[in-house]
């Protein structure tokens, strides 16, 4: 049995509608006009346990609305979920003491008390044996680094501190589901890199369910082998990380450097030129064609060096969120 499966779930949200204008405002108060937004569609995916899996979309594709309907925060219009065998918006005790949602741009510590004392909260709230307690929290502090900063009005620590401490709390319970919100976002490279480290060695030692939204893609690379891509409320590609770029990015890029200093000025004719820095520059080129191209720009002219890369992960998924009616796939 899978430890996640959503079937066909779908939210549409009832928004009042105000109208501008005074006389309009008054009108409104006697009948109010609405207006519908679908946040989620059609979603459906089945996650394994112990599978840390990435679930990507742009802004208001419908991550977040996934992730509270599968915390069982809200209902759904429509479709089934079920999580660890529990139907997450029955809100069983049991359920809850099983799962933990992380909200990168929420903070759920108490803001004017030190991280401790929110600890000793949660202890309460999840019922934790005391001795469980101090073992796990212990453990965790030490993992994450911040056992100085414990009893520091939370209100006080860097935006990358506090998360430390957001997910202390989340996984003092043990929960044996883990759903991520954006952890890193707005955090500093090192304090990015800290997260990631803490969250590759736990999950794989814990062997927890991992559901990881993010727009940083070196979260993703990092952490994920599988992505589920969502766009508009919708389901768009679900399959290993390693085929993405194949699949939705129909060039490779060849890097050149030329002898001499110069780079020569009808190469567009290969492919799109970019990243000009003579004698070094770079063409994006139909994988179909790169043999040919290969082959004929090392006949015809001096050639130092030569490289063939896929395009960036960051690159590809950035232009298929911009361009996701016309982005298809090619393989
Ligand atoms: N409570 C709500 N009431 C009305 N509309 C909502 C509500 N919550 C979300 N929406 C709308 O539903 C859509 C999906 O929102 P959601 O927060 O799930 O997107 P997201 O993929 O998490 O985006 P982001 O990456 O920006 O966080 C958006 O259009 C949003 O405005």
């Amino acid at each position: 049995m899978p430890a996640i499966e959503a079937k066909h779930l779908r939210k549409v949200y009832k928004v009042y509608q105000k109208s501008e204008g005074l006389w309009a405002s008054v009108r409104g108060l006697a009948r109010r006009q609405y207006k519908t937004v679908e946040a989620v569609r059609e979603v459906s995916f089945k996650i394994e346990t112990g599978e840390m899996v990435a679930f990507l979309g742009p802004n208001g594709a419908g991550k977040t609305t996934t992730l509270k309907l599968l915390s069982g925060l809200i209902v759904p219009t429509a479709g089934e979920a079920e999580v660890l065998g529990h139907i997450p918006w029955k809100r069983e005790h049991g359920y809850r003491r099983r799962f933990s949602l992380v909200m990168g741009q929420k903070n759920q510590l108490w803001w004017d008390l030190p991280a401790q004392e929110s600890f000793l909260l949660h202890k309460e709230i999840y019922r934790i044996e005391p001795e469980q307690f101090q073992r796990r929290k212990d453990e965790l502090i030490d993992l994450l680094e911040v056992r100085k900063l414990i009893s520091q009005p939370v209100r006080e620590l860097s935006l990358g501190e506090r998360m430390r401490m957001e997910l202390i709390a989340a996984l003092l319970h043990s929960p044996e589901v883990l759903l991520l919100d954006e952890p890193t976002i707005g955090l500093d490279v090192v304090s990015q890199r800290k997260v990631q480290e803490f969250l590759k060695f736990y999950q794989a030692e814990q062997k927890i369910t991992v559901i990881l939204t993010s727009h940083y893609m070196k979260d993703v690379e990092a952490l994920c082998r599988r992505a589920v891509i969502i766009n508009q409320g919708e389901i768009k590609h679900d399959g290993p990380l390693a085929d993405i770029v194949e699949r939705f990015s129909a060039n490779k890029v060849i890097s050149l450097e030329f002898a001499g200093t110069e780079v020569p000025a009808d190469l567009s004719t290969y492919g799109n030129v970019f990243d000009v820095q003579p004698p070094k520059v770079k063409l994006a080129v139909p994988r179909e064609k790169i043999p040919e191209v290969l082959a004929s720009v090392l006949a015809r002219y001096e050639v130092e060096d030569v490289g063939v890369h896929e395009r960036p992960l960051e690159e590809v998924i950035a232009e298929f969120f911009t361009q996701p009616q016309e982005m298809t796939a090619t393989a």
